[in-house]
């Protein structure tokens, strides 16, 4: 078993050919062999870059050239899929500065979106938050069936790559389907993040995002060619930023808080950020697979974790510990997004 921690730091991440867990006739032997690699890069630094996935590149290039034409309208036209009208699904467009990951706003724009679900389904009838219909723009047309085809794709390959997981914690390979995923929450987001100075007048950096982990179970990060993405490595008290620059043809996949919670911390849902440099607009699109709504989310019972403990409440960017809080993981979420849209939560909650 690797024994490689979080403690250790990191350096690069690694690049990861997952083709057996996504094809259907690979033999076990060979998930298993792509499991471990997966399980290494989970304790390591809680990141991977994922090829052979199998998501069609021609889907990938389209959704992509849609969003950009999406970020070149007016705003005034982008503010017609304003997230207020979303409601409490929180779908829609948010303009620049208008979310505030780590407390002060973020150099970026984006859209949000999330499974396709009518009024009559029973969390949108009883009012969840964060279900519901997506606000899908007039211009460019298309964009709501590249959306909907693409969330469709990373669906499959997340399920994939939790059973990838499942096997590296020497569970069987359903077992978050069985226990938290076989009615997920998805969501997606595609976000532009502009050019412009490092610094603002007061001094302080300005970040497209700033640093922060992912609330979920798993998440699956495509990326233009611009670079920024930052991850957080730590040794010995020493903190240094570890580029993720992109590699054509793959996702970055990085394990969120509630995987770091059912691992007792061994495998870390690790902080990063984004400062877009490269002089021109970057885009990305985040993909989070994460347990229902209704999920109380617990630690895992296994040998492969046997002894871990985990409690980094002191180190983690927002001082708050996955492991000690009460509730679903809908209550968890709800508590994060709250604070990253303030006003959205007086107005829609
Ligand atoms: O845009 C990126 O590269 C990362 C975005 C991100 O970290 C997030 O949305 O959670
Ligand atoms: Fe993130």
């Amino acid at each position: 078993m690797n024994t490689a921690s979080a403690a250790d730091g990191f350096d690069r991440l690694p690049v990861i050919d997952v083709r057996a867990l996504t094809g259907g006739s690979s033999s076990a032997a060979d998930r298993k062999a792509v499991a471990t690699q997966i399980g290494a890069a989970c304790r390591e630094s809680g990141f991977f870059y994922a090829v052979g996935h199998g998501v069609d590149a021609g889907l990938q290039s389209h959704l992509e050239d849609l969003s950009r034409r999406f970020f070149a309208l007016p705003l005034e036209d982008k503010l017609a899929i304003r997230m207020a009208l979303g409601g409490r699904a929180w779908r829609g467009y948010f303009p620049v500065g208008g979310e505030l990951t780590s407390g002060r706003p973020d150099r970026k724009e984006g859209l949000y979106f999330g499974s396709e679900l009518g009024p009559g389904h029973p969390l949108v009838r009883a009012g969840t938050p964060l279900h519901g219909a997506n606000l899908f723009p007039r211009e460019p047309s298309g964009l709501r069936d590249a959306v909907l085809a693409y969330m469709a794709a990373l669906t499959q390959l997340s399920h994939a790559l939790m059973s990838g997981i499942a096997l590296s914690l020497e569970l069987a390979e359903d077992y978050f389907a069985a226990r938290y995923t076989a009615d997920p929450l998805v969501l997606f987001r595609i976000f532009n993040y502009p050019p412009g100075d490092d610094t603002a007048e007061d001094g302080h950096p300005i970040w497209g995002v700033g640093e922060h982990t992912d609330y979920g179970m798993l998440t699956l990060l495509k990326q233009d060619e611009a670079g920024g993405l930052q991850v957080k490595s730590r040794q010995g008290g020493q903190v240094r930023w570890v580029e993720a620059p992109p590699v054509p043809g793959s996702f970055v996949c990085n394990i969120g808080d509630m995987l770091d919670r059912m691992t007792r911390g061994v495998y870390r849902s690790t902080p990063h950020r984004v400062q877009n440099r490269a002089g021109r607009d970057r885009l990305s699109w985040p993909f989070f697979f994460d347990p229902g709504w209704t999920a109380a989310v617990r630690p895992i019972e296994s040998p492969a974790l046997a002894g871990a403990a985990a409690d980094d409440a002191s180190e983690r960017w927002d001082r708050q510990s996955v492991h000690a809080f009460q509730g679903t993981y809908g209550d968890y979420l709800l508590g994060k997004v709250g604070k990253v849209f303030p006003d959205l939560k007086t107005e829609v909650l």
